[in-house]
């Protein structure tokens, strides 16, 4: 059976992703997501499915930056999921939100929560942690009172009771999920595919007028729809930048190798870090 990993442990967004999109799998949690990373790149796992990015936070940098810089899988499809974010207490926890001292979560559910937290539970310590399934754990095993930020998976996963549901500040919330494996076949979803894209890595050899706007060129004119781009530093200086561009459309024969051969004449370094379907799925 084809074995995929997760960022775990039981109960976080990532396992939603992995639930709702495959059938007939095996699946392993992982604390971290270097360590989901790791795992597929060690052989250990087929397949592995990330975080990339939320609606309302943007990227989950981690992700990206350890995609790029240790250990570099192929991405071989999105799944895109709704994110409802609430508010988990102990079934025993009585009383108003003011008497809850600590809220725990990852750093991206918590950011998707600003307001709300700001507004009702202004001298509360936030914890971070791994991910919103390990807050869950934390206030299951815990008789203060504490509160964590996760999704009703956790609620059931953990016995915890929803306090307040829909706690994300904007409506329309949704994340971005990466499945990376070696082999492009290793695991099929079932459901049709929204669209197809490609994702580049590109640095530029240095800085000077106008390299970014060249860059760009070489996409423009040829008519190729870029749905993100994001620069990150390339660890390696201040000012240095990677830039990873998403491409509206799937890899062909003529227009990536020519965007490719265009940008390297002009210096750039240009990898493909993957051509895959994506898909949007309802919970
Ligand atoms: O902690 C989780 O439940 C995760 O799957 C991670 C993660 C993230 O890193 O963005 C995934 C979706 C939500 O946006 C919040 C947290």
């Amino acid at each position: 059976m084809v074995k995929i990993g997760y960022l775990g442990p039981r109960g976080t967004f990532t396992k939603l992703a992995v639930d709702t999109a495959f059938n007939g799998v095996e699946t392993q949690s992982f604390t971290t997501i270097p360590e989901c990373i790791d795992a597929v790149f060690n052989d250990q796992m087929d397949a592995g499915v990330v975080p990339l990015e939320n609606a309302i936070e943007g990227t989950v940098q981690l992700t990206v930056d350890y995609l790029v810089h240790q250990a570099r899988l192929p991405i071989i499809a999105e799944i895109v999921v709704p994110i409802q974010q609430h508010l988990l207490v102990s079934p025993d926890f009585s009383g108003d939100l003011s008497k809850v001292t600590n809220v725990y979560s990852h750093s991206h559910a918590i950011a998707q929560c600003h307001q709300f937290l700001h507004l009702h539970m202004p001298d509360a310590d936030m914890g971070f942690t791994t991910s919103t399934g390990r807050a869950a754990e934390i206030v299951s095993n815990s008789s203060e009172d504490i509160a964590a930020i996760g999704n009703s998976l956790a609620a059931n996963e953990y016995g915890l009771r929803i306090h307040t549901e829909n706690i994300h500040d904007y409506p329309n919330n949704h994340t971005r999920f990466l499945v990376l494996a070696k082999d492009k076949n290793i695991a099929s979803i079932n459901h049709e595919a929204e669209t197809e894209k490609t994702s580049l890595l590109i640095t530029l050899p240095s800085d000077y007028a106008g390299a970014l706007y060249q860059v760009l060129a070489a996409f423009a004119w040829r008519k190729m729809n870029l749905s993100k781009i994001e620069s990150r530093p390339m660890k390696t200086g201040l000012g240095n930048y990677f830039f990873i561009v998403d491409v509206n459309q799937p890899f062909d024969d003529v227009l990536f190798p020519g965007v490719k051969a265009e940008l390297e004449a002009l210096g750039c370094n240009v990898t493909i870090l993957g051509t895959y379907p994506v898909y949007q799925m309802d919970l």
